[in-house]
Protein backbone atom coordinates (compact mmCIF):
# COMPACT_ATOMS: atom_id res chain seq x y z
CA UNK A 1 0.00 0.00 0.00
CA UNK A 2 1.21 3.65 -0.45
CA UNK A 3 2.53 5.24 2.63
CA UNK A 4 1.37 8.82 2.45
CA UNK A 5 3.58 11.15 4.18
CA UNK A 6 3.26 15.18 4.79
CA UNK A 7 6.26 16.98 3.67
CA UNK A 8 5.57 20.57 4.20
CA UNK A 9 2.92 23.05 6.23
CA UNK A 10 2.20 26.56 5.65
CA UNK A 11 0.22 29.26 7.48
CA UNK A 12 -0.82 32.65 6.77
CA UNK A 13 -1.36 34.81 9.62
CA UNK A 14 -3.42 38.21 8.95
CA UNK A 15 -1.70 41.40 9.85
CA UNK A 16 -4.10 42.75 12.27
CA UNK A 17 -3.84 41.46 16.07
CA UNK A 18 -6.60 42.06 18.18
CA UNK A 19 -5.69 41.53 22.19
CA UNK A 20 -8.65 41.39 24.56
CA UNK A 21 -8.65 44.83 25.97
CA UNK A 22 -9.20 46.08 22.80
CA UNK A 23 -11.84 43.86 22.40
CA UNK A 24 -13.76 44.17 25.28
CA UNK A 25 -13.23 48.12 25.01
CA UNK A 26 -15.07 48.36 21.80
CA UNK A 27 -17.43 45.70 23.47
CA UNK A 28 -18.33 47.87 26.00
CA UNK A 29 -18.42 50.83 24.42
CA UNK A 30 -21.48 49.48 22.10
CA UNK A 31 -23.33 48.37 25.77
CA UNK A 32 -23.04 51.53 27.08
CA UNK A 33 -24.15 52.91 24.10
CA UNK A 34 -27.16 49.97 23.61
CA UNK A 35 -28.08 50.74 27.40
CA UNK A 36 -28.47 54.40 26.73
CA UNK A 37 -30.58 54.10 23.63
CA UNK A 38 -32.74 51.09 25.70
CA UNK A 39 -32.50 53.28 28.53
CA UNK A 40 -33.90 56.29 26.32
CA UNK A 41 -36.92 54.30 24.50
CA UNK A 42 -38.03 52.45 28.21
CA UNK A 43 -36.88 49.23 27.65
CA UNK A 44 -35.93 47.83 31.15
CA UNK A 45 -33.54 44.99 30.19
CA UNK A 46 -29.69 46.05 29.93
CA UNK A 47 -26.72 44.64 28.75
CA UNK A 48 -23.78 43.35 30.74
CA UNK A 49 -20.40 44.29 30.27
CA UNK A 50 -17.39 41.95 29.17
CA UNK A 51 -14.09 41.34 30.82
CA UNK A 52 -10.67 40.68 29.42
CA UNK A 53 -9.90 38.18 32.81
CA UNK A 54 -13.24 36.14 32.14
CA UNK A 55 -11.78 36.02 28.45
CA UNK A 56 -8.70 34.73 29.74
CA UNK A 57 -9.84 32.70 32.45
CA UNK A 58 -13.07 30.42 30.76
CA UNK A 59 -10.75 30.11 27.54
CA UNK A 60 -7.17 30.86 27.63
CA UNK A 61 -7.21 33.15 24.50
CA UNK A 62 -4.65 36.42 25.02
CA UNK A 63 -5.44 37.58 21.31
CA UNK A 64 -6.54 36.62 17.56
CA UNK A 65 -5.99 38.04 14.55
CA UNK A 66 -8.00 39.19 11.91
CA UNK A 67 -8.40 40.43 8.47
CA UNK A 68 -9.65 43.73 9.47
CA UNK A 69 -9.55 45.04 13.29
CA UNK A 70 -11.09 48.44 12.37
CA UNK A 71 -14.16 47.47 11.24
CA UNK A 72 -14.77 45.39 14.62
CA UNK A 73 -13.03 47.53 16.91
CA UNK A 74 -15.52 50.19 15.86
CA UNK A 75 -18.29 50.27 17.94
CA UNK A 76 -20.72 51.62 15.18
CA UNK A 77 -19.95 48.28 13.37
CA UNK A 78 -18.46 45.85 15.23
CA UNK A 79 -18.02 43.30 11.79
CA UNK A 80 -15.05 43.27 9.67
CA UNK A 81 -14.94 45.53 6.37
CA UNK A 82 -13.74 43.79 3.77
CA UNK A 83 -14.17 45.60 0.48
CA UNK A 84 -15.88 43.40 -2.22
CA UNK A 85 -13.99 42.05 -5.29
CA UNK A 86 -14.65 41.89 -8.55
CA UNK A 87 -15.13 38.58 -10.16
CA UNK A 88 -11.95 39.31 -12.08
CA UNK A 89 -9.61 39.64 -9.00
CA UNK A 90 -8.40 36.85 -7.07
CA UNK A 91 -11.03 36.34 -3.93
CA UNK A 92 -10.17 36.51 -0.19
CA UNK A 93 -9.56 32.95 0.53
CA UNK A 94 -7.82 32.40 -2.47
CA UNK A 95 -5.42 35.39 -1.30
CA UNK A 96 -5.29 33.65 1.83
CA UNK A 97 -4.81 29.97 0.15
CA UNK A 98 -1.72 31.01 -1.81
CA UNK A 99 0.42 32.76 0.89
CA UNK A 100 0.34 29.60 3.29
CA UNK A 101 0.30 27.18 0.31
CA UNK A 102 3.71 29.06 -1.00
CA UNK A 103 4.91 28.46 2.25
CA UNK A 104 3.92 24.58 2.16
CA UNK A 105 4.96 23.73 -1.13
CA UNK A 106 8.49 25.68 0.01
CA UNK A 107 8.91 23.79 2.90
CA UNK A 108 7.73 20.35 0.13
CA UNK A 109 10.26 21.11 -2.28
CA UNK A 110 7.45 20.49 -4.49
CA UNK A 111 6.46 22.81 -7.87
CA UNK A 112 2.85 23.77 -7.71
CA UNK A 113 2.45 22.19 -10.85
CA UNK A 114 3.68 18.68 -10.09
CA UNK A 115 0.05 19.20 -7.18
CA UNK A 116 -2.93 17.56 -8.61
CA UNK A 117 -5.31 17.66 -6.17
CA UNK A 118 -5.80 20.73 -4.35
CA UNK A 119 -8.70 20.56 -1.43
CA UNK A 120 -10.18 23.89 0.13
CA UNK A 121 -11.28 22.59 3.19
CA UNK A 122 -13.12 25.03 6.24
CA UNK A 123 -15.80 26.18 8.33
CA UNK A 124 -16.98 28.91 5.88
CA UNK A 125 -16.80 29.72 2.17
CA UNK A 126 -17.16 32.90 0.78
CA UNK A 127 -19.40 31.87 -2.44
CA UNK A 128 -20.72 28.37 -3.30
CA UNK A 129 -19.40 28.14 -6.81
CA UNK A 130 -17.30 28.55 -9.40
CA UNK A 131 -15.46 26.25 -6.18
CA UNK A 132 -12.30 28.55 -3.95
CA UNK A 133 -10.38 25.46 -4.50
CA UNK A 134 -10.77 25.40 -7.89
CA UNK A 135 -9.68 29.55 -7.97
CA UNK A 136 -7.11 28.81 -5.76
CA UNK A 137 -5.55 25.68 -8.13
CA UNK A 138 -5.29 28.32 -11.46
CA UNK A 139 -4.11 30.59 -9.06
CA UNK A 140 -1.18 28.60 -7.92
CA UNK A 141 -0.56 26.85 -11.61
CA UNK A 142 -1.98 23.61 -10.00
CA UNK A 143 -2.82 20.25 -12.52
CA UNK A 144 -5.29 17.58 -11.96
CA UNK A 145 -8.59 18.36 -10.19
CA UNK A 146 -9.83 20.91 -7.06
CA UNK A 147 -12.76 20.81 -4.77
CA UNK A 148 -13.95 22.42 -1.97
CA UNK A 149 -15.13 20.84 1.44
CA UNK A 150 -17.14 22.12 4.86
CA UNK A 151 -16.81 19.83 7.83
CA UNK A 152 -16.92 22.95 10.29
CA UNK A 153 -13.87 22.77 12.74
CA UNK A 154 -12.96 19.13 11.43
CA UNK A 155 -12.60 20.39 7.72
CA UNK A 156 -8.80 19.76 8.25
CA UNK A 157 -8.62 16.49 9.26
CA UNK A 158 -11.48 15.11 6.83
CA UNK A 159 -9.34 17.01 4.39
CA UNK A 160 -6.40 14.82 5.07
CA UNK A 161 -8.17 11.56 5.31
CA UNK A 162 -10.21 12.30 1.43
CA UNK A 163 -6.42 13.76 -0.16
CA UNK A 164 -4.47 10.02 1.32
CA UNK A 165 -7.09 7.82 0.12
CA UNK A 166 -6.85 9.91 -3.67
CA UNK A 167 -3.36 8.76 -3.28
CA UNK A 168 -3.68 5.40 -1.93
CA UNK A 169 -5.41 5.02 -4.63
CA UNK A 170 -3.65 6.36 -7.14
CA UNK A 171 -6.02 9.37 -7.74
CA UNK A 172 -2.99 11.86 -7.17
CA UNK A 173 0.22 11.65 -6.48
CA UNK A 174 0.56 15.04 -4.76
CA UNK A 175 -2.12 17.00 -2.85
CA UNK A 176 -2.86 20.38 -1.08
CA UNK A 177 -4.75 20.47 1.81
CA UNK A 178 -5.83 24.45 2.17
CA UNK A 179 -8.01 26.12 5.26
CA UNK A 180 -8.68 29.62 4.62
CA UNK A 181 -10.44 30.34 7.92
CA UNK A 182 -11.88 33.71 8.10
CA UNK A 183 -13.81 33.62 11.11
CA UNK A 184 -14.31 37.25 11.90
CA UNK A 185 -17.14 37.11 9.89
CA UNK A 186 -19.11 34.29 10.95
CA UNK A 187 -18.67 35.51 14.46
CA UNK A 188 -21.12 38.23 16.05
CA UNK A 189 -19.28 40.48 18.36
CA UNK A 190 -22.03 42.29 19.79
CA UNK A 191 -22.74 38.27 21.82
CA UNK A 192 -20.74 38.66 25.17
CA UNK A 193 -21.14 34.89 25.08
CA UNK A 194 -18.96 34.16 22.16
CA UNK A 195 -17.40 37.52 21.08
CA UNK A 196 -13.52 36.53 21.99
CA UNK A 197 -13.86 33.10 20.61
CA UNK A 198 -12.65 33.19 17.05
CA UNK A 199 -9.43 34.69 15.00
CA UNK A 200 -8.43 34.87 11.53
CA UNK A 201 -5.97 32.28 9.39
CA UNK A 202 -5.22 29.71 6.82
CA UNK A 203 -3.01 26.86 6.97
CA UNK A 204 -1.74 24.21 3.56
CA UNK A 205 -0.54 21.04 4.23
CA UNK A 206 1.52 18.93 1.05
CA UNK A 207 1.08 15.49 1.23
CA UNK A 208 2.57 13.12 -1.12
CA UNK A 209 3.30 9.26 -1.70
CA UNK A 210 6.40 8.70 -0.10
CA UNK A 211 8.11 7.46 -3.25
CA UNK A 212 8.06 10.81 -4.62
CA UNK A 213 8.76 12.80 -1.88
CA UNK A 214 12.06 14.42 -1.51
CA UNK A 215 11.57 16.83 1.68
CA UNK A 216 14.36 15.77 4.48
CA UNK A 217 12.11 14.56 7.29
CA UNK A 218 8.48 14.40 6.84
CA UNK A 219 5.64 12.65 8.82
CA UNK A 220 4.36 9.50 7.53
CA UNK A 221 -0.01 9.48 8.37
CA UNK A 222 0.19 5.89 9.86
CA UNK A 223 -3.33 5.76 9.55
CA UNK A 224 -6.92 8.77 10.12
CA UNK A 225 -10.20 8.07 12.06
CA UNK A 226 -13.43 10.52 11.33
CA UNK A 227 -16.57 10.79 13.73
CA UNK A 228 -19.25 12.22 13.81
CA UNK A 229 -22.72 12.85 15.92
CA UNK A 230 -25.33 15.48 15.38
CA UNK A 231 -25.58 18.02 17.68
CA UNK A 232 -27.67 21.58 17.57
CA UNK A 233 -25.47 22.70 20.00
CA UNK A 234 -23.16 24.57 17.67
CA UNK A 235 -24.95 25.84 15.31
CA UNK A 236 -25.06 28.67 11.92
CA UNK A 237 -28.24 28.93 10.50
CA UNK A 238 -27.38 31.37 7.26
CA UNK A 239 -27.70 29.63 3.88
CA UNK A 240 -28.72 30.13 0.49
CA UNK A 241 -32.48 29.37 1.35
CA UNK A 242 -32.55 32.70 3.26
CA UNK A 243 -33.78 34.76 0.60
CA UNK A 244 -36.82 32.47 0.09
CA UNK A 245 -37.79 31.25 3.24
CA UNK A 246 -38.27 35.33 4.05
CA UNK A 247 -36.34 35.34 7.45
CA UNK A 248 -34.41 37.66 9.26
CA UNK A 249 -30.69 37.99 7.44
CA UNK A 250 -29.55 40.37 10.35
CA UNK A 251 -31.12 37.56 13.06
CA UNK A 252 -28.08 36.12 15.82
CA UNK A 253 -28.62 32.63 14.29
CA UNK A 254 -27.02 33.73 11.26
CA UNK A 255 -24.38 33.53 12.91
CA UNK A 256 -21.96 30.94 15.01
CA UNK A 257 -24.35 30.33 18.21
CA UNK A 258 -23.28 27.36 20.70
CA UNK A 259 -23.96 26.37 24.03
CA UNK A 260 -20.74 26.12 25.11
CA UNK A 261 -20.92 24.62 28.75
CA UNK A 262 -22.61 21.64 26.39
CA UNK A 263 -19.82 21.20 23.67
CA UNK A 264 -17.33 20.88 26.97
CA UNK A 265 -19.06 18.05 28.30
CA UNK A 266 -20.15 16.48 25.15
CA UNK A 267 -16.98 16.50 22.83
CA UNK A 268 -14.32 16.38 25.21
CA UNK A 269 -14.99 12.43 26.34
CA UNK A 270 -15.95 11.88 22.76
CA UNK A 271 -12.35 13.22 21.45
CA UNK A 272 -10.92 11.41 24.42
CA UNK A 273 -11.94 8.26 23.06
CA UNK A 274 -11.74 8.67 19.65
CA UNK A 275 -7.72 9.11 19.83
CA UNK A 276 -7.51 6.19 22.39
CA UNK A 277 -9.48 3.63 19.81
CA UNK A 278 -7.62 4.58 17.63
CA UNK A 279 -3.95 4.39 18.58
CA UNK A 280 -5.48 0.99 19.83
CA UNK A 281 -6.26 -0.36 16.43
CA UNK A 282 -2.78 1.35 15.35
CA UNK A 283 -1.28 -1.13 17.72
CA UNK A 284 -0.12 2.11 19.68
CA UNK A 285 -0.35 3.00 23.58
CA UNK A 286 -1.26 6.10 24.41
CA UNK A 287 2.20 6.63 25.97
CA UNK A 288 3.96 6.07 22.96
CA UNK A 289 2.49 9.84 21.75
CA UNK A 290 5.19 12.46 22.17
CA UNK A 291 3.02 14.92 21.06
CA UNK A 292 -0.64 16.04 20.60
CA UNK A 293 -1.58 18.82 17.79
CA UNK A 294 -5.22 19.44 19.48
CA UNK A 295 -7.90 21.51 17.74
CA UNK A 296 -7.59 25.42 19.53
CA UNK A 297 -11.01 26.01 21.36
CA UNK A 298 -10.36 26.13 24.62
CA UNK A 299 -7.50 25.70 27.40
CA UNK A 300 -9.43 23.70 29.89
CA UNK A 301 -10.75 21.28 26.60
CA UNK A 302 -7.39 20.72 25.54
CA UNK A 303 -5.80 19.93 29.00
CA UNK A 304 -8.88 17.57 29.82
CA UNK A 305 -8.41 15.64 26.70
CA UNK A 306 -4.46 14.97 26.78
CA UNK A 307 -5.11 14.24 30.59
CA UNK A 308 -7.45 11.81 29.77
CA UNK A 309 -5.47 10.30 26.23
CA UNK A 310 -2.09 10.37 28.54
CA UNK A 311 -3.80 8.83 31.49
CA UNK A 312 -1.14 12.05 33.48
CA UNK A 313 -0.96 16.02 32.92
CA UNK A 314 0.57 16.57 29.13
CA UNK A 315 3.98 17.10 30.01
CA UNK A 316 5.74 20.59 28.90
CA UNK A 317 4.92 20.92 24.63
CA UNK A 318 3.17 17.76 24.71
CA UNK A 319 -0.33 19.41 23.78
CA UNK A 320 1.22 22.52 23.06
CA UNK A 321 -1.53 25.67 22.72
CA UNK A 322 -1.17 28.19 20.03
CA UNK A 323 -5.04 29.60 20.82
CA UNK A 324 -3.22 31.89 23.45
CA UNK A 325 -2.12 33.85 20.21
CA UNK A 326 -4.65 32.61 17.72
CA UNK A 327 -7.57 32.13 19.62
CA UNK A 328 -9.86 29.55 17.85
CA UNK A 329 -9.55 29.42 13.52
CA UNK A 330 -11.68 26.53 13.12
CA UNK A 331 -10.03 23.88 11.20
CA UNK A 332 -7.04 25.73 10.83
CA UNK A 333 -6.34 25.48 14.76
CA UNK A 334 -4.51 21.85 14.77
CA UNK A 335 -2.40 22.53 11.79
CA UNK A 336 -0.96 25.58 13.05
CA UNK A 337 -0.09 23.51 16.10
CA UNK A 338 1.46 21.34 14.04
CA UNK A 339 3.08 23.91 11.79
CA UNK A 340 4.70 25.65 14.63
CA UNK A 341 5.51 22.59 17.13
CA UNK A 342 6.54 20.09 14.96
CA UNK A 343 10.44 20.39 14.31
CA UNK A 344 11.57 19.32 18.06
CA UNK A 345 10.26 16.01 17.35
CA UNK A 346 13.04 13.12 17.47
CA UNK A 347 12.62 10.49 14.06
CA UNK A 348 9.90 7.72 14.92
CA UNK A 349 8.19 9.77 17.50
CA UNK A 350 4.47 9.70 16.98
CA UNK A 351 1.59 11.64 17.21
CA UNK A 352 -1.67 12.98 16.82
CA UNK A 353 -3.47 16.25 14.96
CA UNK A 354 -7.07 15.88 16.32
CA UNK A 355 -9.63 18.27 15.13
CA UNK A 356 -13.24 18.45 16.67
CA UNK A 357 -16.23 20.68 16.32
CA UNK A 358 -19.85 21.35 15.00
CA UNK A 359 -21.64 18.10 13.61
CA UNK A 360 -20.25 17.28 15.99
CA UNK A 361 -17.61 15.88 14.06
CA UNK A 362 -14.32 15.09 14.97
CA UNK A 363 -11.16 13.38 12.92
CA UNK A 364 -7.84 11.83 14.20
CA UNK A 365 -4.87 11.78 12.11
CA UNK A 366 -1.59 9.89 13.50
CA UNK A 367 1.49 10.57 11.94
CA UNK A 368 5.82 9.53 12.61
CA UNK A 369 8.27 11.11 12.04
CA UNK A 370 10.14 9.77 9.71
CA UNK A 371 13.76 8.92 9.78
CA UNK A 372 15.20 10.65 6.73
CA UNK A 373 13.60 10.81 3.63
CA UNK A 374 12.75 7.21 2.67
CA UNK A 375 12.77 5.35 5.98
CA UNK A 376 9.46 4.13 7.02
CA UNK A 377 9.50 1.71 10.41
CA UNK A 378 7.23 -1.14 9.26
CA UNK A 379 5.98 -1.87 12.96
CA UNK A 380 3.25 0.30 12.49
CA UNK A 381 3.43 0.14 8.65
CA UNK A 382 -0.41 0.19 8.07
CA UNK A 383 -2.08 2.69 5.57
CA UNK A 384 -5.78 3.17 4.76
CA UNK A 385 -8.50 4.85 6.75
CA UNK A 386 -8.27 2.90 10.59
C1 LIG B 1 -15.45 23.12 19.29
C2 LIG B 1 -15.44 24.45 18.69
O1 LIG B 1 -14.50 24.96 18.14
S1 LIG B 1 -16.83 25.31 18.83
C3 LIG B 1 -16.36 26.89 19.20
C4 LIG B 1 -15.82 27.07 20.53
N1 LIG B 1 -16.49 26.26 21.49
C5 LIG B 1 -15.99 26.10 22.66
O2 LIG B 1 -14.97 26.64 22.95
C6 LIG B 1 -16.79 25.16 23.51
C7 LIG B 1 -16.25 24.94 24.84
N2 LIG B 1 -16.84 25.86 25.81
C8 LIG B 1 -16.17 26.87 26.30
O3 LIG B 1 -15.03 27.05 25.91
C9 LIG B 1 -16.79 27.72 27.35
O4 LIG B 1 -18.07 27.22 27.60
C10 LIG B 1 -16.82 29.22 26.98
C11 LIG B 1 -15.42 29.78 26.96
C12 LIG B 1 -17.47 29.40 25.61
C13 LIG B 1 -17.62 29.96 28.04
O5 LIG B 1 -17.09 29.67 29.33
P1 LIG B 1 -18.05 29.22 30.54
O6 LIG B 1 -17.23 29.12 31.75
O7 LIG B 1 -18.79 28.01 30.07
O8 LIG B 1 -18.97 30.47 30.65
P2 LIG B 1 -20.55 30.56 30.86
O9 LIG B 1 -21.17 30.86 29.53
O10 LIG B 1 -21.09 29.40 31.62
O11 LIG B 1 -20.62 31.82 31.79
C14 LIG B 1 -20.04 31.86 33.12
C15 LIG B 1 -20.27 33.21 33.72
O12 LIG B 1 -19.48 34.18 33.03
C16 LIG B 1 -20.32 35.21 32.53
N3 LIG B 1 -19.82 35.66 31.22
C17 LIG B 1 -20.09 35.14 30.00
N4 LIG B 1 -19.44 35.85 29.06
C18 LIG B 1 -18.75 36.81 29.70
C19 LIG B 1 -17.87 37.83 29.25
N5 LIG B 1 -17.60 38.01 27.95
N6 LIG B 1 -17.32 38.64 30.18
C20 LIG B 1 -17.59 38.48 31.50
N7 LIG B 1 -18.40 37.52 31.97
C21 LIG B 1 -18.97 36.70 31.08
C22 LIG B 1 -21.71 34.60 32.42
O13 LIG B 1 -22.71 35.59 32.48
C23 LIG B 1 -21.72 33.68 33.60
O14 LIG B 1 -22.01 34.44 34.76
P3 LIG B 1 -22.88 33.79 35.97
O15 LIG B 1 -22.05 32.64 36.48
O16 LIG B 1 -22.99 34.92 36.92
O17 LIG B 1 -24.16 33.35 35.35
Amino acid sequence: MTQVVITGTGLFTPEHAVDNDALVAAFNAWVEAENARRAEAGVEERLDYSSSDFIVKASGILNRYVLDAEGILDPERMRPRLPRRSNDELSIQGEMGVAAAGEALEAAGVAAADIDLVIVACSNLERPYPAVSVELQAALGAGGYAFDMNVACSSATFAIETAANAIRVGNASRALVVSPEICSAHLNFRDRDSHFIFGDACTAIVLESDELATAESGFEILGTRLVTRFSNAIRNNAGFLDRVTDSDPQAPDKLFIQEGRRVFKEVCPLVAALITDHLASLELADDDLARLWLHQANRHMNDLIARRVLGHDPGPGQAPIILDRYANTSSAGSIIAFHLHRQDLAPGAVGVVCSFGAGYSAGSVVVRRQRGHGVIEQRHGQGGSR
